[in-house]
């Protein structure tokens, strides 16, 4: 079993005991983003999930991989009425072959957060 972890400085530090991502036999396994420092300034759910989707793209950078190597997402937010305005961001970063994915709605994210996106990346 291999197992490396994935860290960048261009990503938050996580906040808990996880790593930015595991890279595991190929496959990258990338903790779900936050972006605290836009909430706490009262950025729109545009900006926090473009943040978030920043995130995403450094720590897979840091694996040598693009959102092309993406397989899956996982995707929770705080009110499902911001379904459309999260894919028009989320939509900007897969135009062709978007990856599987599930969108949940959840009662409470680290940090009171909107929005968090894990994925799952395959070289
Ligand atoms: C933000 C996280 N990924 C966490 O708390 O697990």
């Amino acid at each position: 079993m291999s197992k490396q972890i994935i860290f960048t400085e261009k990503a938050p530090a996580a906040i808990g005991p996880y790593s930015q991502a595991v890279l595991s036999n190929g496959t990258l396994y990338v903790s779900g983003q936050i972006a605290l420092a836009l909430v706490e300034a009262g950025a729109s759910i545009q900006d926090e999930t473009k943040q978030v989707m920043e995130n995403l793209k450094a720590i897979l950078e840091a694996a040598n991989m693009t959102f092309e190597n993406v397989v899956k997402c996982s995707i929770f937010v705080k009110d499902m009425n911001n379904f459309a305005l999260i894919n028009e961001v989320y939509g900007s970063y897969f135009t062709v072959n978007p990856p599987a994915r599930e969108t949940v709605e959840v009662a409470r994210l680290p940090k009171d957060v909107n929005v968090e996106i894990s994925c799952i990346a395959v070289a």
